[in-house]
């Protein structure tokens, strides 16, 4: 991903329902093995792949987001997706992010492994490895398939290992690059099971959103939460 000066934009969407450590430390070390300008964080408006999820007001998980990343020289807050409304494809995010950046950007989606192998269920998904480069971390517990024969299946058999850059490559498609980092066994849904049943969550998120969580008293069980709207 040699880039010859240009600025390389780090895109890391999720539903952030809350952001935790995980989250972060993947978007630090991302920060620095990309050499990324900036990392963008955008919380979806609504994730496509949840609908049955009970998922807490955007405004809550942009609240507890801005505290998380508040005071780091390169970390961003995206307001893309509440801007587009709807349902948030990643392809319509990375469009509207071309418009809307300076030209010459690179950008480089961030995902975790789980959702890189599940984006051929994404809406256009082949559209998305043409518009930006994908980097996807290892997580904890993932039983892992070979991303190379997993490129080949579903986007181009000519994806090949490239050793001197480190990245899958293709004549049809942006590069694809595994990186390894930390292995914080974190998930959101932990967290909010966790709450719901009174445990502690200090550690696995930043303490200004334990603070939030527990002030808007969210991730309680039904009922019992301040402030709990949909979407
Ligand atoms: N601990 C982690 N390590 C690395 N990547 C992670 C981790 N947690 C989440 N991600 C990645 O961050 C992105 C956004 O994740 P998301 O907001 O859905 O969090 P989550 O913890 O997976 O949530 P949930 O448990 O509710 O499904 C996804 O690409 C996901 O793979
Ligand atoms: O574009 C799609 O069809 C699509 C389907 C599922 C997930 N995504 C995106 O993937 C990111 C992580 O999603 P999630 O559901 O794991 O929080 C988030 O930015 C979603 O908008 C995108």
């Amino acid at each position: 991903m040699g880039d010859g000066g240009t600025r390389r934009i780090g895109i890391l969407g999720g539903t952030f329902n809350p952001v935790h450590l995980g989250h972060l430390r993947m978007a630090e070390e991302a920060l620095e093995l990309l050499s990324l300008h900036r990392c963008l964080f955008i919380p979806a408006w609504v994730p496509p792949h949840k609908p049955d999820q009970k998922i807490v007001g955007f405004e809550h998980r942009w609240r507890m987001l801005e505290q998380a990343i508040a005071g780091h020289p390169r970390f961003r807050l995206s307001d893309v997706e509440r801007r587009l409304q709807g349902k948030s494809y990643t392809l319509n995010t990375l469009r509207a992010l071309r418009e809307e950046l300076p030209p010459g950007r690179v950008l480089i989606l961030l995902v975790g492994a789980d959702a890189f192998f599940e984006m051929p269920s994404w809406w256009r998904f082949r559209e998305i490895f043409r518009l930006a480069q994908v980097a996807f971390f290892q997580r904890p517990s993932q039983v892992c398939s070979d991303p190379l024969n997993f490129l080949r299946h579903h986007l181009s058999p000519d994806y090949r290992w490239d050793e001197r850059t480190g990245h899958y490559v293709s004549d049809r498609f942006q590069p694809v690059r595994p990186l390894q980092t930390t292995r914080l066994e974190i998930s959101s849904s932990q967290i909010r099971t966790q709450v719901a049943q009174g445990k502690s969550i200090r550690f696995l998120v930043p303490d200004a959103v334990l603070d939030y969580i527990e002030r808007k008293r969210l991730y309680l069980p039904t009922g019992n939460s301040r402030d709990h709207e949909g979407g």
